[in-house]
């Protein structure tokens, strides 16, 4: 199997406050890999550092075989932030178009791109409304679309269900699988313990350092436990 994405030794401050200490992890190719962890324990600023929106000030990350950052692999990863980064008095289809448009997907492709990722995320009789008027799970649905619309390679979501409920949820997880079977290298943040449990493997990070990481059965034996928050409760907590 190969790996994907490469961290070797990534130290990341701001300030004074060190944010990631020596992260190391792989993600091997054509599989879904779940970063886990409390809130402020350096999830995002390490996702930043895979998609290139920042640089490490120590270690290196490998997305590919090629350093980040680099161009070309921005065309290789969709890419959803925590917050949403919509153009918010266009509508819904303007906005995909906008995306794809930046991949040079010809007209065809592009229309095919737009019905494809509005119908996964349940949006297809609203993309003719205004993003302005869309709400909060409408809006991270739409993100989840835009980071899908050039049917890139790897897929980095940062806490990509938040906001959604539970039966689109499934779906959505569902066509996670089925991207995964076809060969795509899936990365999430998540908080919540049922979709954790859906990763092949995970890392829980805390304090800008990765304490464990496994699937998660693997992790469920290593503390002897039945369930996945029972794990980030025992590893995460601070005894
Ligand atoms: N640009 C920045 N400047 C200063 N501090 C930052 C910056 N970005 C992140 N931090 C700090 O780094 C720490 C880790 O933040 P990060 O967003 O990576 O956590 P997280 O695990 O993703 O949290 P959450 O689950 O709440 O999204 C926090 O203490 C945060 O305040």
């Amino acid at each position: 199997m190969s790996s994907t994405i490469v961290i070797k030794d990534v130290s990341k401050s701001f300030g004074k406050k060190i944010v990631l200490n020596k992260v190391s992890l792989t993600v091997e190719s054509g599989s879904i890999f779940g970063l886990i962890g409390p809130s402020g324990s350096g999830k995002t600023t390490l996702v930043k550092l895979i998609v290139g929106m920042d640089s490490p000030n120590q270690g290196n990350v490998q997305v590919l075989n090629t350093a980040v950052p680099n161009l070309k692999l921005l065309q290789k990863i969709g890419y959803m932030a925590q917050a949403d980064a919509l153009y918010s008095d266009l509508t819904g289809e303007e906005n995909l178009a906008f995306f794809a448009s930046l991949f040079k997907l010809k007209k065809k492709a592009q229309k095919e791109r737009i019905a494809y990722a509005a119908d996964l995320v349940n949006l297809t009789t609203d993309l003719k409304n205004k993003v302005e008027n869309y709400s909060g799970g409408m809006k991270r649905r739409l993100s989840l679309a835009v980071a899908l619309i050039q049917d890139p390679e790897i897929l980095i979501l940062d806490e990509p269900t938040v906001g959604i409920d539970p039966e689109l949820r499934q779906s959505i997880w569902a066509e996670l699988y089925r991207l995964k079977n076809a060969g795509k290298t899936i990365l999430v943040t998540t908080h919540v313990m049922d979709e954790a449990e859906k990763c092949d493997r995970l890392a829980m990070v805390r304090d800008g350092e990765i304490i464990t990481s496994g699937s998660p059965a693997e992790l469920k034996k290593q503390y002897g436990i039945s369930s996945l928050e029972e794990v980030f409760l025992k590893a995460g907590g601070k005894q």
